[in-house]
């Protein structure tokens, strides 16, 4: 029976009935501590966390305290910071370029798989101990956030990154805005486990290389005094600022995401000052893209074609054929996601700019519509009217909520306004009506005829005929054995 009690994760008398459960698991073993130093009777073999306790009172106030933690802050929060700056430009770098991965590969595997207690000791020699627990921080992160931002890179949407790469997004904007979601949960899951970590390798390091000044030659100190009570004090200390680090770097991380999209926004591509939206349309009109003896597959196995048509600015063509015909082929390979089997496809202007709507939604499900829309647009369409032409076909109350709140139909809505707002020769429309109803449909046509202007429009379809737009050309493409046959323009 529903007595209507919230039963969820976020059933705040669940939370605090776990919080104290934690708290009672702790207490636990505070007294176990407690009685085990009871027995033992030794305050010198085993304090106890009362003697513990007031220790760390009585080191609380000292400015030696202060001094010496600040000393291993510096050093273990200095040596990880610049391990993430060598880390993750070396992962970018190796993940485009396969040799300098194949050459880094040997080199982190062994600083990762090495003993830190083993570097130390060489790493003493070379630099001498003021600044050890920097340099053997900076080894034990380096390899751990290569290698998860490498694997982030490598498991990167490979649709996103068509998106940017079709749109020709400028670089900023695709490591704002791709790479860096692409990569920011392998960094963090490397981040979480390593940071904690940093703090172990570091005191290690001063312990063995006990530089003055350092929270590791006052671990070493009570040590030689057994000053056992000091000893677990400091070690509280350690776990304390460990744990404090660590949860501040992540936060400090998680802050970075949206908002480096947000921030991409500042590096939109810049048309010519007074350029107008649409590409100058091509003198003469002369073809925008010809595809000759095109034949589209995947990895070298044809699936459609030959294909032989030409668009020309002003053009509306549709793509007419049965699933798995090869409609959405066709396109990605028009749009260069995807090399052709054999034949060519000429583009009228050498620089051909392409705006696409994919069958699967592309979008940053975190931003906006307007910000969607707008880190693609031209830099020289003003966000009002962005807005403007949202409000064509959305409802007001979902242009600035996340994406991802929105329904499947208003997120095809919304590529395809971005599609009309960034600046391109050809548009490439792969069934962009899917999922909408007869009015919204009807909208999104007029959208397009509205902002067209000198594009040509390739847009995909089952049937040419629901298409309810003025076409120039319909490219046929067969059933079952996917060769295709077109009616080219005239
Ligand atoms: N990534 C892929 N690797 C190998 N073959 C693929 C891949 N994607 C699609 N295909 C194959 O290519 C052919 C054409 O598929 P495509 O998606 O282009 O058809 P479509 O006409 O767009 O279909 P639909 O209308 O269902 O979207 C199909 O036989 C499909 O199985």
């Amino acid at each position: 029976m529903n007595n209507g009690t919230s039963t969820g994760p976020n059933n705040p008398q669940r939370t605090s009935a776990t919080v104290l459960a934690r708290v009672v698991a702790i207490l636990f073993w505070i007294g176990a501590w407690q009685i085990a130093s009871m027995a033992v009777n030794s305050e010198f073999v085993l304090a106890g966390p009362l003697d513990a306790a007031a220790a760390l009172v009585r080191l609380l106030p000292s400015g030696e305290f202060w001094r010496s933690v600040g000393f291993s802050l510096i050093r273990i929060a200095g040596g990880s910071a610049i391990a993430y700056l060598v880390a993750v430009p070396l992962a970018l770098i190796a993940a485009a370029l396969p040799t300098i991965r194949t050459l880094l590969q040997p080199a982190m595997s062994a600083i990762k798989g090495t003993p830190i207690a083993c570097t130390v000791v060489a790493l003493l020699i070379w630099f001498g101990s003021r600044n050890i627990s920097a340099i053997a921080v900076g080894l034990a992160v380096i390899p751990a956030v290569y290698f998860g931002v490498l694997q982030g890179l490598d498991r990167a949407d490979p649709g996103m990154r068509d998106l940017f790469h079709t749109f020709n997004a400028p670089v900023p904007v695709r490591l704002l805005a791709q790479t860096w979601p692409a990569i920011f949960p392998y960094l963090r899951a490397a981040s979480q486990s390593v940071l904690g970590m940093s703090w172990k390798a570091g005191i290690a390091a001063e312990l063995i290389g006990v530089p003055t000044g350092s929270v590791g030659e006052r671990i070493y100190q009570a040590k030689l005094l057994l000053e056992t009570a000091d000893l677990f004090a400091w070690t509280i200390a350690v776990v304390a600022l460990a744990w404090l680090f660590e949860r501040l770097a992540l936060r400090a991380l998680d802050a970075t995401w949206p908002a480096s999209a947000k921030f991409a926004l500042r590096f939109r591509r810049h048309e010519p000052e007074g350029a107008p939206v649409v590409k100058p349309s091509i003198a003469n009109k002369a073809p925008i893209l010809t595809a000759s003896n095109l034949v589209c597959g995947h990895n070298g196995i044809a699936s459609s074609g030959p294909f032989g048509f030409h668009l020309r600015a002003g053009d509306i063509a549709c793509i007419e054929g049965p699933s798995g015909a090869g409609k959405t082929t066709l396109l990605n390979t028009l749009a260069g996601s995807l090399d052709p089997v054999s034949g060519s496809i000429e583009r009228g202007h050498g620089d051909t700019a392409i705006a696409q709507v994919y069958q699967d939604i592309r979008l940053l499900e975190e931003l906006s519509a307007i910000d969607n829309v707008m880190l693609i647009a031209s830099a020289n369409l003003s966000s009002a009217e962005a807005r403007k032409r949202l409000k064509e076909l959305l409802p007001s109350d979902a242009i600035d909520a996340p994406v991802s709140a929105l329904s499947g139909g208003q997120r095809r809505r919304v590529e395809l306004v971005r599609a009309f707002a960034a600046s391109s020769h050809l548009v490439l429309l792969d069934e962009p009506f899917t999922g909408l109803d007869a009015q919204a449909r009807e909208l999104a046509q007029a959208h397009i005829l509205a902002h067209m202007e000198d594009r040509a429009v390739l847009i995909s379809a089952h049937d040419a005929a629901s298409l309810d737009l003025p076409l120039d050309a319909i490219i046929s493409i067969g059933t079952a054995c996917h060769t295709g046959s077109q009616a080219a323009r005239p």
